[in-house]
């Protein structure tokens, strides 16, 4: 992964003159637990990757550490934030609006902070929706409910009727929290307060289940979300195993990555296929899944197959595309296409197979985070608060080589992470279940 230099440069609205609340304010903390400036990530994750920019002579990229500033740009007592949940739920959602609203309230002074209700509609007059006043008392039982206090939607909003609003509502800091298309969106809210020449800084806290944001190691939500994925696989296997020829199918989400099927796979080992957008399958031939099933069924009399939703895709390639709201493809159901195959093919073959398929997509996605995700969330929530205060802007905050940082929204806006089939985790999911390649011709893959 090479990036430029350039493409680590924090925006900030102006220079941070107000010294920070912080200080000596964390009883038992350190008195000095503030992050300079010069305290930088290195971009690198492996050592070619360094050596690429010593031997072009170029400066070794590297991100700003997250973190609380000595100087702060808002003053407290004047300012006001909103935060605002886009897109799909995830588990984790309310952990960080409760983060970002006690750090801003008991760190920091502020006193007007502002639930932008219903993701980017809540920012249109027309819609009616309310506001939220945001205190440490309306969020102090949020964290066991899952989904988002908040709501949330899809759907194209005007960027300018966004951006009146929060003038409107004389906002400082505006925290967002959502995944690909949030992005998008809060980089051109950014970039209409610029060409307003308004100090507004916006904040990203990347979010999905599907954990492919470009330059984010892992995204809160998908750690909860492979925990209760275990669950449906566990089920599937059991399913699976109590009758002859049994098979156990079970769809994920993951449009585009197949991380959550690939990490679930291997979290509970009961999968003997797993199918994820970004590896080639075939459904007929010598090699194909079919052929493939078919030889582990008659094997071991029972088979368990974990298949990304955005997986196997190319079999739908002669119907019509269709968009969500938001401009995403719908994607067409991969799992009940895969159960009425698999049942053809054996019908055919006259092999009595006993298929149960579970689809736990939403279920996982809106349940409350788990105490990993829960602890994440926190840090994720602090930084981001800090972040803002400091007066920076267009940024996500990301945790990248173990640590957390700021990235600029442009270097990862438009761009996705994905499985790679060389790297690790997919040759362990190739060890655990077996499968082989799955398509006829295995040089291609
Ligand atoms: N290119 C874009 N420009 C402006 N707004 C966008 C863009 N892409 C998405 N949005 C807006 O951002 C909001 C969230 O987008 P979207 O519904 O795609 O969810 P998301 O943030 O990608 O989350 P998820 O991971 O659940 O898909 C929507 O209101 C959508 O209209
Ligand atoms: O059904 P919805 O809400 O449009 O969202 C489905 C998509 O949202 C995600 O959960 C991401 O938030 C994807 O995994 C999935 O494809
Ligand atoms: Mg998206």
């Amino acid at each position: 992964m090479i990036i430029d230099s350039k493409e680590t440069k924090i925006q900030i609205l102006g220079e941070p003159r107000i010294p920070s609340p912080l200080s000596g304010k964390i009883k038992g903390g350190y008195t000095n637990r503030f992050v300079s400036e010069d305290e930088r990530i290195i971009c690198a994750v492996e050592k070619k990757d360094i050596q690429h920019y010593l031997d072009n002579n170029l400066e070794i990229p590297s991100f700003e550490k997250a973190g609380p500033r000595e100087k702060i740009y808002f003053d407290p007592s004047k300012l006001k934030c909103a935060i605002v949940t886009c897109g799909g739920l995830c588990p984790g959602l309310n952990d960080i609006i409760r983060s970002v609203v006690l750090e801003l309230h008991h760190c920091y002074g502020v006193r007007n902070i502002y639930g932008i209700k219903y993701g980017l509609q809540g920012f249109m007059p027309e819609y009616g929706h309310d506001v939220v006043d945001l205190t440490p008392g309306t969020v102090s039982n949020i964290l066991d409910m899952g989904g988002t206090i908040l709501g949330s939607s899809r759907g194209t909003q005007d960027i300018g009727g966004v951006v009146d609003c929060l003038e409107r509502m004389n906002t400082g800091i505006l925290f967002m929290v959502g995944g690909d298309g949030t992005l998008m969106a809060a980089n051109k809210i950014a970039d209409e307060i610029n060409s307003r020449n308004l100090k507004i800084s916006v904040i990203v806290i990347p979010k999905t289940i599907d954990n492919d944001i470009y330059l984010v190691s892992k995204t809160f939500g998908f750690d909860t979300a492979v925990d209760i994925a275990t669950n449906a696989i566990k089920g599937a296997h059991n399913e699976a195993a109590g009758y002859p020829y049994g098979i156990g199918l079970i769809k994920l989400m993951g449009r585009h990555a197949g991380f959550l099927a690939a990490t679930a796979a291997l979290a509970q080992q009961d999968a003997n296929f797993v199918l994820i957008p970004e590896i080639e399958m075939d459904l007929h031939g010598e090699s194909g899944f079919l052929c493939s099933l078919e030889k582990r069924l008659i094997e071991r009399k029972h088979a368990v197959i974990v298949v990304a939703e955005g997986a196997g895709q190319k079999f739908f390639s002669d119907q019509k595309t269709e968009y969500d709201p938001s401009g995403n493809i719908k994607l067409k159901d991969i799992g009940v296409f895969l159960k009425n195959e698999i049942i053809a093919w054996f019908k055919e073959k006259n092999i009595p197979v006993s298929l149960k398929y579970i689809d736990p997509s939403y279920m996982i996605r809106s349940l409350p985070a788990n105490a990993n995700d829960s602890v994440f969330c926190g840090f994720l929530g602090r930084d981001a608060v800090h972040a803002g205060m400091a007066g920076k802007t267009k940024l996500l905050v990301s945790h990248w080589n173990n640590n957390y940082v700021h990235i600029p929204m442009e270097a990862s806006a438009g761009k996705r992470k994905n499985v790679d089939p060389q790297g690790k985790l997919w040759q362990s999911v190739l060890e655990a279940t077996g499968q082989g390649c799955l398509v006829n011709d295995c040089n291609t893959n």
